[in-house]
Order: structure tokens, then sequence, then C-alpha cells
């Protein structure tokens, strides 16, 4: 369970997230959707401590993310974020083992070395454990570094645009995996998604966010219309459903 209460960041007079609260249950894949600008990154990089809020309180698993010690809050919550740049050269095992350093203290037991493989596993990627990262293809880098926050198993997983230069495959598979790892292990995983088709296919509940403020929050099904979707991202959208699958349709704003 992630909670949020209040919660704003200011830049000089403009408030990029203001005064947002969300109870984001456990157990569920949770879409953050939005236009560019929308707040979504500041909104996550605040849960996961990497930026102080102005105002507000988050609490993860029952922990204040403000007041609890940094090693303990790593193997509550993970975070990756859009961008990620690492100027060590490593391989992608040492970049995956690298998410078990919460558990491990840098001195791996079995336990950790299982959680590797089957994150490497996972992400398809046992047959690059060895390359450099700087020896892959952005999507095959993008799902390493998606491993190395897998291999943390913390209870809640944040993920700033995870699918980023993933193909439709790639991109199906990682969120069939998210999705069950929420169903099967309780996880709480919380995902920024530029694709709306993919998040109304497969989140269970979505935060739409414009402006810093939350306009929309709740179950898929109703967050997800062509109504608000369009007023959202300010461009005419429609949403047809067909037994269990949801298809988003964008129209050109002018001929
Ligand atoms: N250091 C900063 N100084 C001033 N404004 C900033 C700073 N960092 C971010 N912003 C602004 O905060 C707002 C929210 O940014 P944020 O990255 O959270 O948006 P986002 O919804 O994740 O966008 P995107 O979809 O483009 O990744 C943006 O308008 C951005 O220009």
């Amino acid at each position: 369970m992630i909670e949020v209460e209040g919660l704003t960041k200011r830049y000089g007079a403009t408030a990029v997230v203001d005064d947002v609260s969300l109870r984001l249950p456990e157990g569920r894949l949770t879409a953050v959707i939005g236009p560019n600008g929308a707040g979504k990154s500041t909104l996550l990089s605040m849960i996961a401590r990497l930026m102080k809020p102005d105002t507000g309180r988050i609490r993860v698993a029952g922990l204040d993310v403000a007041s609890t010690a940094g090693e303990v809050l790593a193997r509550r919550l993970s975070i990756l974020r859009q961008e990620n740049h690492i100027t060590a050269r490593l391989t992608v095992g040492d970049l995956v083992a690298f998410g078990r350093f919460p558990h491990s203290g840098g001195r791996p037991g079995p336990e950790d070395a299982r959680h590797v493989a089957e994150a490497l596993a996972a992400l398809d990627l046992a047959p690059f454990r060895d390359r450099f990262l700087d020896e892959l293809s952005g999507g095959q880098r993008q799902r390493a570094f998606v491993a190395m926050t897998l291999a943390q198993d913390a209870d809640c997983m944040l993920f700033d645009e995870p699918l980023a230069s993933l193909d439709i495959r790639h991109a199906i598979s990682m969120m069939e995996l998210l999705r069950d790892l929420c169903r099967n292990k309780g996880k709480t995983v919380v995902l920024v998604l530029h694709d709306i088709n993919i998040a109304a296919n497969f989140a269970d509940g979505v935060v739409a966010m414009k402006d810093g403020r939350i306009e929309a929050v709740g179950d898929t099904g109703e967050v997800m219309t062509g109504e608000r979707l369009s007023r959202l991202y300010g461009l005419p959208i429609s949403v047809e459903r067909n037994g269990g699958s949801c298809i988003v349709n964008y129209f050109r704003s002018r001929d």
C-alpha cells in the first residue's frame, strides 16, 4: 500500500505537483498517465524519496518515507527512473546483482543468486548476462534496468516509462510479468505509461494527471473513457471495449 497525503512540489511560484492525495492498494498494478509535464515523474520521485516534497506525507507499506532508514526502505520500495546513466563499465549480470544490494549488503548468497537468475530469465536476458551494458541495444539495456529493479524484490515497485525502447512483444511480456507479480506475489506496481492502449489493457487502476493535479483516479474501466482521455490529452480519443480487451483510438486533431 502506498499512501500519499497533500503532496506538493513547487519550482518558484509553479506547483508541478499540487496537493496530491492518493491511496494505491497492494496487489494492484496502477498506471500513471497524462501529458508531458503533468508531474508524473516528480510524483514518483517524491514517493521514492529521490526528491523532497515541499509539503505532504508519504507512507509505503506503513513506513513513513521521510523518516525511514534508507536500507529499510530499499527492501520495501524500488524505483526505476526514466533516465538511467551508468558510467562504470558493467555487465548485465553485475547490474542486476546491484538490485540485491539492500538484501545482500554486498555479500551475495544463494538467495541473491536465485533472484538475479530469475530476473534475467524473466526479462529474456540470460544470453546477455556477460555482455557489457554499452554492448546492448536500447531495448535490451532497458530490460536490464528493469531486471535490476525486479531483483530488488521490494513490496512496492515504481517504474517511470519502463516500456521505453521496447518492441511490442517485449512490452506485452513485461506488462504480463508485472501483472503476475501483483496477482501472485501481492506486489504493488506503479508505472508511468505513455501508451494508453497498454494502460487500458493491463492496469488494474489508473491515475490520470494534468498540470500537477489528479484529474481522475480509479479502476481502469472507470478512468479510461473517451471523454476523460480526450479532456486529459486535448485530443479526440474514443475507447472501444470488446470482451476483455480495449482499443483506444486517437484521431488527428485537424485534417
Ligand atoms: N528543476 C526544475 N526546475 C523547474 N521546473 C522543473 C524542474 N524539473 C521539472 N520541472 C517541471 O516540472 C513539471 C513536471 O515535470 P515531470 O518530469 O514530473 O513531468 P512528467 O509528467 O513526468 O512529464 P513527461 O511525460 O514529459 O516525462 C514540468 O513542467 C517540468 O518542466
